[in-house]
């Protein structure tokens, strides 16, 4: 955990500006020089049209102002938040579960792809704000002296006691019904861990990976988290059957399927990297005191820890294994397909169809049907690789 000596900062300047309140953080260099504010911001900051739901405004903690107008910039903003085909009929409702608190369920069927709902957060904020970091995915970066979290523009780190007074001041400008939303989620951390407001981000953050202070190279790091009233009901699954999208120019989080649902069931997001063994989601899912009882976990062999740790690299074999035979008579190629289809199976049934590979593996497999001229079998097949495209369309483009 990192910590600031909280004399160091500065006290609350409370000023509200229209829309505005900001907070000092640490004190400016020089009286005109806004580094160092953090503000708390209403997104969007006029009426959009055709959204008239109090509800449907953010509070923003925002603690680099170049951040802010990078959403102001978004072409098109402020867009209304998307509607999912059916408009304003409910698509999911919220009930308790035996073993999970709430969770939200289906209340209709849908396609992979399809967009549940969409909703504009309750708060966003830092997600360093809140999150200590103490381990870093090597990906996000190799550089010594990012494991903790700077506000970008300032000397410092921020600490707990900072986030906790800019939470306040984020929830004291929302209207009581948002207020009251706010207050009622989910709290699995222990007061005496963690303040109620610090326990409820930590909760219920959602990253959002396409809004972050700095540059690009400290997206990880730097990158902001939404807090929403419907979205952080979806319970942890390893085998998720949702995604989630942020489009900054209607500040709005997009619920999707991430394969066909039924109506009824229970929608799963997952908390934990998917590509990790049982082991390492385990520890990542002890911070919402989560022990996984979803059937990857329940089923783990080495074999299934292997597929989610080298999946990509077990499709990219499989594809070439596929591909250098080109010479293959029609028995080869009905064994060739149907090693593709177990592998196909295989990777659904982990719930690893999110994979980057996954729509490669399924032109392989249309390629092979067209060949073979099973042209409803290559239509079908042709189907899911185009949700999938667009499935990984949409993670990539966050
Ligand atoms: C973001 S909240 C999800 C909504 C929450 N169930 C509620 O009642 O509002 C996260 C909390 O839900 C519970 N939870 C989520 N997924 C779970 C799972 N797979 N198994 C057990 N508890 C789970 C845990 O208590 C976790 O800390």
């Amino acid at each position: 955990m990192i910590g600031r000596d909280s004399s160091q900062t500065a006290a609350s300047m409370a000023n509200i500006s229209g829309r505005e309140v900001t907070k000092s953080y640490t004190k400016p260099t020089t009286p005109d020089d806004d580094e160092g504010l953090v503000t708390v911001a209403t997104i969007p900051n006029v009426v959009v049209e055709g959204e008239s739901h109090p509800q449907q405004h953010s509070e923003w903690i925002v603690s680099e102002q170049v951040t802010k107008q990078k959403v102001f910039k978004a072409p098109g903003y402020p867009k209304p938040i998307p509607k999912p085909f059916d408009g304003d009929l409910p698509v999911y409702e919220i009930k308790a579960t035996p073993d999970m608190g709430l969770g939200l369920f289906a209340t209709r069927s849908f396609s992979a792809g399809d967009l549940i709902f969409a909703e504009r957060p309750l708060l966003v904020l830092p997600l360093g704000m809140i999150n200590l970091y103490d381990e870093v995915p090597a990906e996000a970066s190799n550089r010594s002296g990012d494991l903790t979290y700077s506000h970008p523009a300032t000397a410092g780190p921020f600490n707990l006691g900072d986030a906790e007074v800019l939470i306040e001041l984020a929830v004291s400008k929302m209207n009581p019904d948002v207020s009251r939303a706010f207050h009622s989620l989910d709290n699995c951390h222990s007061p005496n861990d963690y303040s109620q407001m610090i326990g409820i981000a930590l909760t219920n953050a959602l990253r959002i990976t396409n809004l972050y202070d700095g540059p690009t190279y400290r997206a990880y790091l730097n990158s902001y988290a939404g807090i929403s009233e419907i979205g952080s009901r979806i319970n942890h699954s390893c085998k998720p059957n949702v995604y989630f999208t942020f489009d900054l120019a209607s500040f709005s989080f997009s619920f999707k399927a991430l394969r066909d649902i039924a109506s009824g069931e229970q929608l799963f997001r997952s908390y934990c990297s998917i590509h990790a063994g049982r082991a390492q989601r385990r520890k990542e899912l002890a911070d919402w005191n989560i022990i996984c009882r979803c059937a990857s976990c329940a089923n783990t062999t080495t074999d299934s820890d292997g597929l989610r740790l080298g999946c990509d690299k077990i499709i990219f074999n499989a594809i070439g294994i596929v591909t250098n035979s080109c010479r293959m008579n029609r028995a080869a190629m009905r064994s060739s397909f149907e090693y593709l289809a177990q592998l196909r199976q295989e990777l659904y049934d982990e719930g690893l169809y999110t994979s980057k590979l996954y729509p490669s593996l399924l032109r392989i497999m249309r390629a092979l049907c067209m060949k073979m001229e099973s042209v409803d079998k290559a239509k079908e097949i042709e189907e899911e690789m185009k949700k999938y495209d667009k499935i990984n369309d949409d993670l990539g483009a966050e």
